[in-house]
C-alpha cells in the first residue's frame, strides 16, 4: 500500500477526541504531505486551549502514522488562529479560510438586488474573462455592479481587472473591495500571500466563501456576479446553500467535449436549485484580422443548439479575438473599449438589464 495524503487521513480519521466525537469528523487537518519519508501535517484547532487539549490525540497521531511503510519520521504543528477572541455571537474574523459559521439557510447579502454566479462545466472556456467583461459593460451602461472572484484555485480577477494589493479593513471586521473601471471587486486571491498554495478542503471553503458574501462592503448593487472555479465542487455547492443566488449563466466553447461538460454544470445547479439562466458561446467565430476571413475554430452555434435542446435560453456568443486575451492580461477588459467584441459584451448586458436581473 502506497502511503499518501488520503491513507494518511484514513489511518488516524477515528481517532476520538477528548472533546468527543472523531479527528474526521472534527476536520482539523491540514497539509497532509509525505516527502522523503517525512510526513508533516497541520493541526488546526478554535484556541489556544484547545491546542493544550489536544495534546494525547497528537502523540496518538504520531504513533499510528510512524507505524506506516514508508512513514520515517511525523512532522506534526498544532495552530490555533491568531488575533482577540471570538465575542458571544461569533463576529466574523477577518482570518479568511476559516470554518463556515451556523447559519440558517441561503441568506441575501444586505444592498445586493441580484446574485448571478458564472459557471462551466470545464476550465479555460473564457468564464474569468466573460465575467469581467460582462461586469464592465453593465457598468457603462450605468448599473452598479460588484465581481466577486471566487475562483479559488486560479484567482485571475486581480490581473484582469489590473487591480492588486490587500484590501483595507479599518475596523478588523468588516473588509472594503477594490474599485476598477466602475466596478467593485473582491478577489480570494487578493486575501492570500502571493504563491500560497490554497490547501482548505470543504469546510474552509465555505467559510471562505462565506466571508467573502458576508463580510465584504459590497454596498448597494443591481447586481452582484460571481467567477466560479470551473467544474462542479465545493465552491459551487456552498455558494448556493450560502447565498441567494438569483441563477446561474453557463459559458461554453461550441466544442461537444465542452458541451458534455457544460450538461454537467447545468445539472449540478438544477440540483442546487439555482436557476440557470441561460448559455453564452464564448470563443464562436474568429474573423482574421488581415484578411476579414470568418473561421470556426472550436465549430459554431453548438451552444446554441444545446440551449434549445435544453430548454434554456441562448444569451449571445463572443466572438474569439487575440485583443480579448491582450486585454484580458493587460487588466483592461475589452469591453472598455469599441468594436465588435465589446459590442457582443453589451448586448448580453442589455439583455440581463431587460430582465430585470441586473
Ligand atoms: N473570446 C475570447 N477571445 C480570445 N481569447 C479569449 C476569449 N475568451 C477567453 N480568452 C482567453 O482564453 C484564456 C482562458 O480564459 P479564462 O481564464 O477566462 O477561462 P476560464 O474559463 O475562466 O478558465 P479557468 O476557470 O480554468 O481559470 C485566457 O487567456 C483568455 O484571455
Amino acid at each position: 500500500m502506497a502511503v499518501d495524503r488520503e491513507v494518511a487521513l484514513r489511518e488516524v480519521s477515528d481517532i476520538v477526541l477528548p472533546q468527543g466525537g472523531t479527528l474526521g469528523a472534527a476536520d482539523l487537518l491540514r497539509a497532509v504531505t509525505l516527502e522523503a519519508g517525512v510526513l508533516r501535517l497541520v493541526i488546526e484547532v478554535a484556541d489556544s486551549e484547545a491546542a493544550r487539549a489536544i495534546a494525547p490525540v497528537e502523540a496518538e497521531i504520531r504513533r499510528r502514522l510512524e507505524a506506516l511503510p514508508g512513514v520515517d519520521r511525523v512532522q506534526i504543528v498544532t495552530t490555533a488562529p491568531a488575533g482577540r477572541p471570538q465575542p458571544a455571537g461569533g463576529a466574523p474574523s477577518l482570518q479568511i479560510g476559516r470554518h463556515p459559521t451556523r447559519q440558517a439557510g441561503p441568506q441575501p447579502i444586505p444592498g445586493v438586488r441580484n446574485i448571478i454566479a458564472i459557471g462551466s462545466g470545464k476550465g479555460g472556456v473564457g468564464k474569468s474573462t466573460l465575467t469581467s467583461n460582462l461586469a464592465v459593460a453593465l457598468a457603462r451602461a450605468g448599473r452598479r455592479v460588484g465581481l466577486l472572484d471566487a475562483d479559488i484555485h486560479g484567482p485571475s480577477q486581480p490581473r484582469m481587472m489590473g487591480v492588486s494589493g490587500r484590501p483595507a479593513s479599518p475596523d478588523g471586521q468588516r473588509i472594503e473591495p477594490l474599485r476598477a473601471h466602475g466596478v467593485t471587486i473582491m478577489s480570494i486571491g487578493l486575501m492570500l500571500t502571493e504563491g500560497e498554495a490554497v490547501v482548505w478542503r470543504g469546510p474552509m471553503l465555505m467559510g471562505a466563501l462565506q466571508q467573502l458574501l458576508q463580510q465584504v462592503n459590497w454596498g448597494e448593487l443591481d447586481v452582484l456576479l460571481i467567477d466560479l472555479p470551473p467544474g462542479t465542487g465545493d465552491v459551487q455547492l456552498s455558494l448556493c446553500q450560502k447565498a441567494a443566488v438569483t441563477g446561474a449563466i453557463i459559458v461554453s466553447t461550441p466544442q461537444d467535449v465542452a458541451l458534455l461538460d457544460a450538461r454537467r454544470a447545468i445539472d449540478m445547479f438544477n440540483k442546487l436549485k439555482a436557476p440557470v439562466l441561460g448559455l453564452v458561446e464564448n470563443m464562436s467565430s474568429y474573423v482574421c484580422p488581415n484578411c476579414g476571413h470568418e473561421a470556426h475554430l472550436f465549430g459554431h452555434g453548438g451552444v446554441a443548439a444545446e440551449a434549445r435542446a435544453l430548454g434554456l435560453p441562448f444569451l449571445g456568443e463572443i466572438p474569439l479575438q487575440l485583443e480579448v486575451r491582450l486585454a484580458g492580461d493587460s487588466g483592461r477588459p475589452v469591453a472598455l473599449g469599441e468594436g465588435e467584441v465589446s459590442d457582443a459584451y453589451g448586448r448580453l448586458a442589455q439583455r440581463l438589464i431587460a430582465q430585470d436581473l441586473a
